[in-house]
């Protein structure tokens, strides 16, 4: 597969990355205004740098976008002359709906927008997708690519801005839950290596029990939460300083912040 990825920033190299690990390309486009940042791609055998987003299309099948929204109009417009019904187009941007692109790029052109996140660079990305183009074979086609690059799920557009809090930022909102997670050992008694190295092994053990046993959280904390013992004890703790409360307010504020980004074009 031949894809271009217009916009190499924060999240087009982490999905670069992904793809390149995943060995999903026989060539891969790399563009950006400046070039300075993608040294570590250079030398890579079937990828290319460059600035010339024109050639980029012209020597790819599928076209992902991964600019700022402000770009964007800019970035299609420029583009237009150079696509082709054939190529499929897949938008990463944040609050740009297909109707929007698909009033720059006209009704022909295949558009899917996706939301993945920068966990993409290790193959395990929750990406959200949706396309209105009539041929489900252009969204199985997005799918499939994404699926080689974590999990997906195809969703109607109006859910698109939702999705972005839950994988997208959410990728940071975890970070930050680490974080304290780590403070809090070394606050215990541990340095600052044992301690992350503790924080990153248990987040990554309680998700993985979450995915292999398919059960509700609270089973879980069910097993661990022994009567009048420590867990039950700073569990409540956190409740009572609002750690759920925060998580759920904190997702609301970052949600009604979308909206306002999608309504500025
Ligand atoms: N970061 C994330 O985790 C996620 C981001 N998104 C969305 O994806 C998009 C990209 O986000 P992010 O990667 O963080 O942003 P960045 O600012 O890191 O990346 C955008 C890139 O686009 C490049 N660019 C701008 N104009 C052009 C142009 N005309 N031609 C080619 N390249 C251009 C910039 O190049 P240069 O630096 O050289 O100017 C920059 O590297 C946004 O819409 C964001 O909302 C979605 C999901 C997750
Ligand atoms: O913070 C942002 O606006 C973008 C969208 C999701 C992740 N980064």
């Amino acid at each position: 597969m031949k894809i271009a990825i217009i916009g190499t920033g924060n999240l087009g190299a982490s999905i670069a990355k992904g793809i390149i690990k995943e060995e999903l390309s026989t060539s891969l486009v790399l563009t950006k205004k400046s070039l300075d940042s993608l040294e570590e791609f250079i030398s890579i055998k079937g990828v290319q740098c460059t600035t010339d987003n024109s050639l980029a299309v012209r020597q790819s099948e599928v076209i992902i976008i991964a600019v700022q929204p402000a770009q964007m109009t800019q970035v299609l417009k420029a583009l237009k002359s150079d696509l082709k019904p054939s190529q499929l187009v897949i938008s990463t941007v944040t609050g740009y709906s297909i109707e929007q692109m698909g009033s720059v790029l006209g009704s022909e052109q295949p558009l899917v927008r996706a939301m993945p996140n920068t966990a993409i660079a290790v193959g395990q990305s929750m990406t959200t997708l949706c396309s209105n183009h009539p041929a489900a074979s252009k969204m199985e086609h997005a799918l499939n690519i994404f699926n080689c690059l974590g999990t997906t799920l195809a969703i109607s557009e109006d859910k698109m801005q939702a999705s972005t809090v839950v994988c997208a930022s959410g990728i940071a909102f975890w970070m930050r839950l680490i974080r304290a997670n780590t403070q809090g050992a070394i606050q215990l008694g541990f340095d600052a290596k044992e301690a992350h190295e503790m924080a990153v092994q248990t987040c990554f053990g309680a998700a993985s029990l979450l995915v292999a046993s398919g059960n509700h959280p609270e089973s879980e904390i069910d097993k661990v939460t022994t009567p009048k013992g420590c867990t039950i004890e700073g569990l409540n703790e956190m409740e009572f300083r609002g750690m759920s409360a925060a998580m759920i307010k904190g997702m609301k504020a970052s949600f009604d912040k979308i909206n306002d980004i999608a309504a500025v074009k």
